[in-house]
């Protein structure tokens, strides 16, 4: 005995109606049978019409069935956290851990610096001790321009942090509260004073992003711009680390007289010959640049623009840190990616990708988040491998030979041998430590191999979103981000951390078929583009490939086609979307299998083959005024030059159209060999394909603005397409 009663920090809770949809998917896997069944017992003989057709869509079924078995695991058992932060608050308030921020940036062009110290000073206002709060922010851009923003945000937060203190203000992301509050009218109190003071520093900012330099009048009030005096670029410059404001100096404090928290700029050393592995590669600078400065025990990840919605979080997050039970063996606590700027009925389908996130073993079965990315908070030591067992700043002063006494270099040059690619490249970094190289998805390889080494973790998705990014707004530009993210999940299956090997006997089988989710995405273009391209223009040819609708055969098909679809669109809607956010969905789904997917596949097959070339598109974060109407006014944006994505979508929807048409006419008319019922399913197909593809029939031949089909990519679907109907027709 003598143990008092526990009294957790935070809830788990399984979630509702789990044996009806357990019952649900038994039946869908009937049927995935029966189609199977079906598929084998009716094949059609040597010399008969049809049959290559037949074996492909079986091949095809026979996957999706796959596929489909693999999405069971994230849904087959999710649970629910809630968090105490009165709890925490009695229990710990004086002994809260320290939290080190760190914020990405990589081109102030994609990623604008007045949008980047937003989210900077979005959690530099958490609530929490600012002694125990720092916050980095790595720009890979190595910008002047991102330098000079951020002395103007250092500067700015001394009224904005006393601000949000004072008047409880959400989101502490500047930008959005004003833009927010000042639909109302505005507030009272300082409210204008500070709207007026952030007003005139991003007038600044931007003038001098404008202008392409900072003018030489502010660079005198800096030393800290000397450091671009050599003509440094982006691509090659020394390490700069640059401490903005010094939460240790008992100087550094707000308009109030409280303390600030620490800021850091720092911009890794770059050389053209020593690959700097984009993202990654900035994350593991940081960990150690920061462990020479504040070395906080857990380490918050954000991408620049991803600003912090909630100035609770960190406390949650805490929560389930520091639970006496179970919260030393939770490595990390990752939040949902949510976007401010999706549209009312979600044209790209942004929101969609956290439905599928549910946590779905819950802490004790180890499953949890698939990916550690934006919004995730790590304890700092499950970041590091398992050869790196000293903190980074021991093991600079060994590398350095110095003795762990010797304080022979100063601070500023220590960091500078931190940020440097020597350092890096010497001590194996992102081989044997920190965030994992050579994969274009480091948040997945990484979360995977932290699972394996045996920790824990925690998906957490509140009710008020935690975090907010700016999700993509022009087709071209979710085509090539799922690009990156479905070839780089390729890559981590094809490697020898495919979730089946390493995983093996480290994590459950249930939390393997969940990564395998995404790193199957890439995989399923090919059996979908010969699902969407055999059955109509078998159509068109009058074979047919799907049972009669007079014979009990196309109840299974029926079933599992109207189960799958109805499930997705109650998702939906259970996730706040519409029915038209739903149907949106389900073309995106189809575009992204038939360009993203289909691309990533046939890059990673080069890349096997030796001809490799890693890169990192950086997803922008800006629009132009006009194609930014369109977004909101939910039109999809085709607009721009000649894209074989987009030549691949139009070919099929055309495709789709004229089997469509020439299918009909020939069974109304024609009388059909077999009469009307062994089409009817065909039919139905490519009419609801039609449906989907409406879009891009109006890109094509009915808009007249600027983000209308290019004519180049009309053109030549055309002429594809009729070449193909004529040969196949006559
Ligand atoms: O060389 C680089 C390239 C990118 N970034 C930063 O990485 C972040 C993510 O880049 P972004 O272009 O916004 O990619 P997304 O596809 O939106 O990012 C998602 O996917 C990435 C993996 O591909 C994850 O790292 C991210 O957390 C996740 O939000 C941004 O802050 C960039 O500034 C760098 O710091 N250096
Ligand atoms: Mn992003």
């Amino acid at each position: 005995m003598g143990r008092e009663a526990y009294v957790p920090l935070f809830e788990t809770k399984q979630g509702r109606g789990r044996m009806a949809y357990r019952l649900f998917g038994c039946s869908i896997l009937l049927a995935i049978c029966s189609i199977w069944w079906y598929r084998v017992a009716y094949l059609p003989s040597v010399g008969e019409e049809g049959r290559w057709a037949w074996i492909t869509l079986s091949a095809a079924e026979l996957w999706f069935g796959f596929y489909w078995v693999l999405t069971q695991s994230v849904r087959w058992g999710p649970v629910y956290r809630r968090t105490f932060r009165d709890r925490l608050s009695e229990r710990y308030e004086d002994e809260l851990p320290t939290v080190d921020v760190f914020v990405c940036t990589a081109d102030p062009l994609v990623e604008p610096p007045s949008m980047v110290i937003n989210t900077a000073l979005s959690v530099m206002a958490y609530d929490y001790p600012p002694e125990k709060l720092a916050v980095y922010l790595s720009d890979d851009g190595g910008s002047e321009l991102t330098f000079y923003a951020f002395l103007e945000a250092a500067r700015f937060s001394r009224h904005w942090i006393p601000f949000c203190k004072m008047y409880h203000v959400e989101p502490r992301s500047p930008a959005v509260y004003f833009a927010e509050t000042a639909v109302s009218g505005g507030g009272g109190g300082e409210w204008p004073m500070v709207k007026r003071l952030y007003d005139e520093m991003e007038n600044r900012i931007e003038e001098a992003v404008k202008l392409g330099r900072v003018p030489d009048e502010i660079k005198e009030q800096h030393g800290g711009f000397s450091e671009w005096r050599s003509g440094a670029n982006s691509r090659d410059h020394q390490s700069i680390v640059q401490i903005l404001i010094d939460g240790r100096d008992p100087k550094s404090v707000d308009i109030e007289g409280s303390q600030l928290p620490t800021l850091v700029y720092m911009a890794r050393e770059k050389r053209p010959n020593h690959p700097h592995n984009f993202k990654a590669g900035a994350m593991n600078a940081l960990i150690r640049v920061s462990s020479a400065i504040s070395d906080g025990a857990i380490i918050l990840n954000v991408d620049c623009d991803m600003y912090s919605n909630s100035s609770k979080s960190v406390r949650d997050v805490m929560c389930f840190f520091l639970d006496e039970e179970k919260g030393h063996e939770i490595a990390y606590v990752q939040f949902p990616q949510k976007f401010n700027n999706v549209t009312k009925n979600d044209i790209y389908s942004s929101s969609m990708i956290t439905i599928s996130e549910v946590d779905f073993h819950g802490i004790d079965g180890r499953g949890g988040p698939l990916y550690i990315g934006t919004g995730c908070f790590h304890r700092r030591e499950s970041l590091c491998g398992k050869k790196f067992n000293d903190s980074p700043k021991v093991e600079l002063k060994r590398w350095l030979n110095m003795n762990p006494n010797d304080n022979a270099l100063d601070l500023q040059e220590k960091l500078k041998v931190l940020a440097s690619c020597t350092y890096e490249a010497n001590t194996q970094w992102g081989n044997e430590v920190g965030l994992k190289y050579g994969c274009p998805v480091e948040d997945v390889i990484t979360g995977l191999s932290i699972q394996c080494r045996g920790w824990k973790s925690v998906y957490y998705n509140p009710k008020r979103p935690g975090f907010l990014g700016i999700a993509p707004t022009t087709l071209a530009q979710v085509i090539l981000q799922h690009k990156r993210w479905s070839e780089g999940d390729l890559q981590i299956f094809l490697s020898r951390y495919c979730p089946f090997v390493l995983g093996h006997g480290k994590i459950p089988l249930g939390l393997q078929m969940g990564y395998c989710i995404y790193c199957l995405w890439a995989a399923t273009s090919i059996p979908t583009l010969c699902y969407l391209i055999i059955p109509p223009l078998c159509l068109l040819k009058g074979t047919s490939v799907f049972p009669s609708v007079s014979s009990a055969w196309c109840v299974p098909f029926a079933y599992a086609f109207i189960a799958k679809y109805a499930y997705s669109a109650f998702e939906s809607l259970q996730g706040g979307d519409t029915i038209k956010g739903w149907w949106n969905d389900t073309r995106i789904t189809l575009i992204k299998k038939t360009t993203s997917y289909l691309f990533a596949t046939i890059d990673t097959t080069l890349k096997l083959s030796g001809i490799d070339n890693p890169s990192f598109a950086i997803t922008s974060k800006v629009a132009d005024p006009e194609a930014s109407e369109r977004y909101e006014s939910e039109l999809i944006e085709f607009g721009g030059s000649f894209s074989p994505s987009f030549a691949i979508l139009t070919i099929l929807a055309l495709h789709h159209l004229t089997c469509l048409v020439f299918g009909l006419k020939s069974v109304v008319f024609g009388g059909g060999v077999g009469g009307f019922e062994p089409f009817l399913m065909q039919l139905i197909m490519c009419g609801v394909l039609v449906g989907l593809n409406m879009p891009f029939y109006e890109g094509m031949f009915l808009r007249k603005d600027k983000g209308a089909m290019p004519g180049s990519v009309t053109l030549t679907s055309i002429v594809l397409v009729v070449m193909v109907c004529v040969l196949v027709l006559y």
